[in-house]
This record gives structure tokens, sequence and C-alpha cells, in this order.
């Protein structure tokens, strides 16, 4: 279906259409304007069907956008047809929250595993998870046939780990350690994630106001 290559820019913007479009499923709408989705979402209607005319579009003169049909197409483009088994490693604050969050799953996302090296955390269950030792993880990765890792861990332990996943046969590493990870296996995508950049923006924000 995609035959050129998609910017970051438009890619990044997918899941907040697919999440609207999901809105509008859940209160049982079946067509929208561009007009309409671009005043929903704050952008304007010439940036949505620019986006989805990377696609090929998906709306039509006088009737705007069917919501069902774009919602599993954009899906479909994002690749959440598919399951993805996933671990998290670092099973400390951060890593129980994320496993004890079960929109994940629903989306595809399932966590069957975590891992740490705390003996202390070792052998505790997280929503029925069995947290185990990190000697454990290349066994458990190939068995369960593990797709994508969570990294919530220090900082300075990241890279080590992030080299070893890939090593294991992971595709994809989510990294939430606070430091932007670079791989060399290009066939292994990486996505930071910075909730403190997006707080610093909210700062700046609110400096800008007063
Ligand atoms: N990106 C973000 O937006 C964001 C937000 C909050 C926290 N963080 C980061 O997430 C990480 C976790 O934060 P936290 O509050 O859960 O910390 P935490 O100390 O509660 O948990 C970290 C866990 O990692 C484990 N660990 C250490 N080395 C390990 C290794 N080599 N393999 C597996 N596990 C190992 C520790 O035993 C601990 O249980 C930190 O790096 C923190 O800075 C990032």
């Amino acid at each position: 279906m995609i035959q050129k290559k998609i910017s970051t820019a438009v890619i990044k913007r997918l899941p907040k259409y697919y999440r609207y479009l999901g809105d509008l499923l859940e209160n049982d709408v079946v067509r929208i304007s561009s007009k309409e989705l671009s005043h929903r979402m704050g952008v304007t209607a010439s940036q949505i069907r620019q986006d989805l005319n990377n696609f090929g579009g998906f709306g039509q003169q006088g009737y705007g956008y069917n919501v069902e049909y774009l919602y599993n197409a954009i899906g479909k483009i994002l690749g959440l047809e598919n399951k993805y088994n996933t671990i998290i490693v670092g099973a400390g604050n951060l890593g129980q929250a994320l496993a004890n969050y079960t929109n994940f799953d629903k989306r595809g996302f399932e966590v069957k595993g975590l891992f740490d090296v705390n003996p202390r955390l070792v052998g505790i269950t997280v929503r029925g998870i069995e947290i185990k030792d990190l000697d454990e993880l290349e066994e458990f990765i190939k068995v369960n046939r593990i797709d994508l890792a969570i990294l919530t861990l220090p900082k300075q332990k990241a890279p080590k780990v992030a080299n070893d996943l890939v090593n294991y046969g992971i595709k994809g590493i989510w990294n939430f350690a606070p430091i932007d990870l670079k791989l060399t296996n290009k066939n292994v995508v990486v996505e930071n994630v910075h909730l403190l950049d997006s707080l610093m923006t909210l700062s700046y924000n609110i400096k800008e106001t007063i």
C-alpha cells in the first residue's frame, strides 16, 4: 500500500488521527467531513487531506470520511493488526506501572514478561506476570518469540541491555531510560520516550502566558 517514503512528521500524526477516529467510532459517528475532523483535532483540513493523500487518500468529495473505514485503514498503516509480544526490562516504579496498564494489551502489545536484576523483586508478580531474573532474558525472548522490549532501567544500564536485546533477536525497543539510544543494527527500531521533554514544553508555555 505504501509506495513512497512517508515523512516522520506524518507518521507521528497518525496515532492522533487514530485516537480521534476511535473516539468517533465509540460515539457511533459513521462519517465525518474533513472540516469537522479538522475542527475537532485542531489541525487544518488541508493538513488532514495532505497527510492522508500519502496513503492514497480516503475522503470522498461531498461525503467526507467514513470513520470506521479510515480508522481501520490507519490502524493497518500503523501495523496495529499485528500482535507484539512484549517484555519490560527494569521492574521498578515505572516498569511496574506500565505492566499494570491494561490498554497496551488491548492494542496488541501484550506484556509477556518482566525482568530485573534486583533479587528482592525477582519472583514477585505484577498483574499476574512474574518478575524474572535478567539471566533468563535470552531464553525467554527466544522461547516466547518476543518482538518488543520496554526499557525502564537506569540510563547507564540501557545501552548494554539494548545491545543484548538486539543480539537476542528483538525487533523494537520502547526506551524510557533518559538517553537517546542509537543502535547499530538498522533492522531494530527504537522509540525514545521522554516525558520530561513534554513537561519542559509545558513550562515554556506557562512562562509565555505570565
Ligand atoms: N522517559 C521518561 O519519560 C521517564 C519517566 C520516568 C522515569 N524514567 C526513567 O525510567 C527509568 C526507571 O525509573 P523508575 O522510577 O522506575 O526507577 P526504579 O529505580 O524504580 O527502577 C529501575 C529498575 O531497574 C532495575 N535495573 C537496574 N539495572 C538493571 C539491568 N541491567 N537490567 C534490568 N533491570 C535493571 C533496578 O533494579 C530497578 O528495579 C529511569 O532510568 C528513569 O530515569 C523515564
